[in-house]
C-alpha cells in the first residue's frame, strides 16, 4: 500500500470535521456517544486499566503508573514518549514477559480474558498466535543458528500441528507476499547474512504468519535507514488493510507513527499524558510536554525541551512533567494531576480545558 502522506491524512481529517452533513448524521452522533463510553463499546480488543509495574531491585522503581487505554479491532494504536518512559515495558506486561523481579498490578483484558496471572501454558496460546510482538532489535530477536525458512515456520509447528512440508510452504507463500521475489532462496538465509531491513521484514513475516489479532511492534523503524523505514511502512499500511490486525505501534519517532495511527498516546516518565487522533495532537495538542516534542521536531523548529526527564526512582512531587514545563503553576507542583476525557481528549494537565 502506498503510504499515507501527512497532508493526505490530515485533508481527509480536515474535511471530515467541516462537512455539515457528516456532523448531523444520527449515525455518526450515536457512533461518537459509544466512542465515549468503553462499557458500551463492542469491538474492545485490549483494555490495559490502571497499570502499575515495578522492579524490586535494591530499590524499588515503579516503571509503570496509572497506564489505562483500549485498543479496538484493527485499530492501530501509536505509544511514544522519550527513551527510558516504559514503552517497552507496556510491551512485555502485555505478553506476560516480564522477568521474576517486577511487580505488576491493575487489569489486562483481551477478549475479555484478564492476562495478567493467567497460567503460563495458558498464555503461551495466546503469545504469537493471538498477540505476537516483534521485538526492538531484529538481529537480536532472530535466531542466528537457524535457517529464515525454518524460524518461520516454528510457529506453525508449535500452535498449528502443520506438517513440516505445509508449514514451510507456508512460509515461502509469507514471505512472497512480503515481495521477496527469491522467496525460495530467503528461506535457506542466516539472520547474519542480511541486512536489517531484510531482517525486519523476516520478522514482521514470523510474527503475522499466524493472523495474529493483535501485534506489537516495538522501535520497529529504529536503525533502519530511510528507504527501510519506508518499506516498513508500506508493511505495516498493508498488514492493516488485507488482515485486519490491530496494532500496538512503539516508537520515540512522531513523524512515523503519525502517518499508521488511529490514536497516539504519548507517555512521559512512565505516565501516560495524552491520547488523541494524530490530526489533534498535531494540530492542537493539550499536553506542554506534547507540545514541546511537536516543537522539536525538525520542521517546526527543532526547539528542543530544556532539561532531562526524571529518574524513574527520583520523580518529583505533582506533575512529573512541572521541572520543564514553561506553564507550570503552584497546584503542579504539588498536586498530582489525574488523567481526565473530556469529548474526544484525553490529557492528564490541571491548565488542558
Ligand atoms: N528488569 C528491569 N529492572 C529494573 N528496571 C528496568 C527493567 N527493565 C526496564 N527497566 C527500567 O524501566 C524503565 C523503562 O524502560 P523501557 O525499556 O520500557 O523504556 P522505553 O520507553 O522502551 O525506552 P527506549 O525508547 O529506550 O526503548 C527504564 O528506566 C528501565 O531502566
Ligand atoms: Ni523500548
Amino acid at each position: 500500500m502506498k503510504p499515507h502522506s501527512r497532508s493526505t491524512l490530515l485533508e481527509r481529517n480536515k474535511s471530515l470535521e467541516r462537512n455539515p452533513l457528516l456532523e448531523r448524521n444520527p449515525l455518526l452522533e450515536r457512533n461518537k456517544s459509544l466512542e465515549r463510553n468503553p462499557l458500551l463499546e463492542r469491538n474492545v480488543l485490549l483494555e490495559v486499566r490502571d497499570l502499575e509495574v515495578s522492579f524490586q531491585g535494591l530499590e524499588t522503581v515503579n516503571v509503570l503508573s496509572g497506564i489505562s487505554f483500549l485498543i479496538k479491532d484493527s485499530e492501530t494504536l501509536a505509544l511514544v514518549g522519550e527513551t527510558g518512559c516504559g514503552k517497552s515495558v507496556v510491551a512485555h506486561t502485555i505478553m506476560n514477559l516480564l522477568p521474576p523481579e517486577s511487580r505488576v498490578k491493575g487489569n489486562i483484558e483481551f477478549r475479555g480474558k484478564n492476562l495478567l496471572g493467567m497460567h503460563e501454558r495458558e498464555m503461551a496460546k495466546i503469545r504469537g498466535k493471538e498477540i505476537a510482538i516483534i521485538f526492538q532489535n531484529p538481529s537480536i530477536a532472530l535466531n542466528p543458528v537457524y535457517s529464515i525458512g525454518h524460524q518461520l515456520a516454528e510457529p506453525i509447528y508449535v500452535h498449528q500441528r502443520e506438517k513440516k512440508k505445509t508449514a514451510l510452504s507456508r512460509v515461502a507463500l509469507a514471505l512472497k507476499r512480503m515481495g521477496f521475489a527469491n522467496f525460495s532462496e530467503c528461506m535457506n538465509y542466516y539472520p547474519s547474512w542480511c541486512s536489517g531491513g531484510m531482517n525486519q521484514r523476516f520478522l514482521i513475516a514470523a510474527s503475522t504468519i499466524l493472523n495474529p489479532a493483535l501485534l506489537i511492534a516495538d522501535e520497529p523503524s529504529k536503525g533502519l535507514d530511510k528507504k527501510c523505514i519506508v518499506e516498513l511502512e508500506a508493511e505495516l499500511g498493508n498488514l492493516k488493510m488485507e488482515r485486519n490486525s490491530a496494532l500496538l505501534l512503539i516508537s520515540h519517532d512522531l513523524e512515523f507513527v503519525q502517518r499508521l495511527a488511529d490514536r497516539i498516546a504519548v507517555m512521559y516518565a512512565g505516565e501516560i499524558v495524552e491520547i488523541a487522533d494524530p490530526s489533534s495532537l498535531f494540530e492542537n495538542p493539550l499536553h506542554p510536554y506534547t507540545r514541546g516534542l511537536l516543537n522539536s521536531l525538525p520542521e517546526k523548529g527543532f526547539i528542543p525541551i530544556p532539561g532531562f526527564s526524571p529518574s524513574l526512582s527520583s520523580l518529583p512531587s505533582g506533575c512529573r512533567f512541572h521541572p520543564r514545563c514553561p506553564l507550570r503553576e503552584k497546584r503542579c507542583t504539588q498536586i498530582h494531576p489525574e488523567i481526565k476525557e473530556t469529548g474526544q481528549r484525553t490529557v492528564r494537565c490541571f491548565l488542558s480545558p
